[in-house]
């Protein structure tokens, strides 16, 4: 691929124009709000010069709604080659644009599984996709060519390819991503009028369970909006569940023994059933779970403390697998939580230390 468009320059369109400009490819970018492009091609991202002729392939990422009539102007003004958008739901568009009179030969509908709770070109990075599954939906009418279009897309953003069936899509991400979307919003939605006292306290849990509840609310309404028969299906189950989970409770409440005893049974059936369904959550870049040991680190909020903790640990030959910040409230400190391989946490810890680290294992 020589050439590519990318419209809708926000989050995602600028993560994957500027994994393409780093390999090699001239990005042309557009958007409805021209403040985006200029931003995204500040960042090295593309140009916002309008190509010449058409590109190898355009690639769409504008919220769910305005998927189909955006790929049909493209179509209709020969932009491309091949064009692909990248929405978060792909049923529902692909119908669209049918109906609209769109050519279904050209067009792909793919979904990179990564992302996050900020919008805009200023959040993006070119290691957005990268080893994270990425889900091209085709017909039987596809054209080959555009199919290995996307295919070397998927490449230079080194993600991974997964084909499947739109609506098959469409199901697996109202389960794995968009109740996840709603509850998150739901548990910090308590947060909303709650007493200072309480918040106050919140610790890494909560941290981890609402950070999505901070994504934009109008992109996460278009595209509940465009799969909200499978959510629903999915969230009336958690609300069978958080049913049954308020009567066990209630029972643990009881003065009889028995019911207690039937309260906990429940409470624990349902603790072990998360534990269960956490247990098949992939690791990173899709592999099976790793076990990591959890090395932590207290340091000073000051600029470049953890620049130098991983500088200390790369000297020390260490791979760091994942990384967690928690700030201790009130106070300009916090401790770092450096997850790496087990037999890699004793060499970590004494390199820290010898580096003058405060360390805990
Ligand atoms: N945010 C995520 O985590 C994530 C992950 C994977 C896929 N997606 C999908 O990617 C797409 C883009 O999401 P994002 O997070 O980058 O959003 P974003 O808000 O960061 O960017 C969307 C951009 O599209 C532009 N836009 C809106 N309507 C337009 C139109 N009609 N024509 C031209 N430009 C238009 C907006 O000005 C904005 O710059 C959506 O379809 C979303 O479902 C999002
Ligand atoms: O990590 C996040 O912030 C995301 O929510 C990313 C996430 C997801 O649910 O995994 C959100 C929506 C997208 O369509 C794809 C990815």
């Amino acid at each position: 691929m020589r050439t590519a468009l990318v419209l809708g320059t926000g989050l995602i369109g600028t993560s994957a124009a500027l994994a393409l400009s780093a390999r090699g490819v001239r990005v042309h970018l557009e958007d409805r709000d021209p403040d985006q492009p200029r931003t995204a091609a500040a960042l090295g991202a593309g140009t916002e010069e309008p190509p010449e002729g058409p590109v190898d392939l355009a690639v769409v990422a504008v919220p769910p709604a305005h998927l189909a009539p955006a790929l049909l102007a493209l179509q209709r003004r020969g932009a491309a080659r091949g064009y692909v958008d990248v929405g978060s739901v792909k049923g529902g568009p692909r119908r669209e644009l049918a109906a609209l009179g769109g050519d279904l030969g050209t067009y792909l509908g793919t979904h990179p599984m990564a992302g996050k709770e900020r919008s805009g070109p200023l959040a993006a990075t070119a290691d957005l996709f990268e080893g994270r599954p990425w889900v091209l939906t085709p017909t039987p009418t596809l054209d080959t060519e555009v199919l290995n279009l996307a295919l070397e897309l998927v490449a230079l953003c080194r993600a991974v390819p997964v084909v499947m069936d739109a609506d098959a899509h469409d199901r697996a991400v109202a389960l794995v991503s968009h109740t996840p979307q709603l509850v998150s919003s739901l548990v910090a939605a308590r947060l909303e009028r709650a007493e200072e006292a309480a918040v106050r306290l919140c610790g890494q849990g909560i941290r981890d369970v609402t950070r999505i509840a901070a994504s934009d609310p109008g992109m996460w309404l278009d595209i509940l909006a465009a799969n909200p028969g499978p959510v629903a299906d999915v969230l009336a189950e958690v609300a069978a569940d958080l049913d049954e989970t308020v009567r066990a409770l209630r029972a643990l409440e009881s003065a009889d023994e028995a019911k207690r005893g039937a309260g906990a049974a429940g409470v624990e059936a349902m603790l072990r059933r998360g534990r269960a369904g956490r247990e098949r959550v992939p690791g990173k870049h899709g592999a099976a779970p790793a076990a990591y040991e959890t090395v932590g680190v207290h340091i000073s909020d000051r600029p470049g403390e953890l620049a130098r903790i991983f500088a200390d640990a790369g000297r020390a030959g260490v791979n760091i697998e994942d990384v967690r910040i928690e700030h201790a409230t009130g106070q300009a400190a916090g401790l770092v939580q450096l997850s790496v391989e087990p037999e890699a946490a004793r060499v970590l810890t004494q390199a820290l230390r010898e580096h003058g680290w405060s360390v805990r294992q």
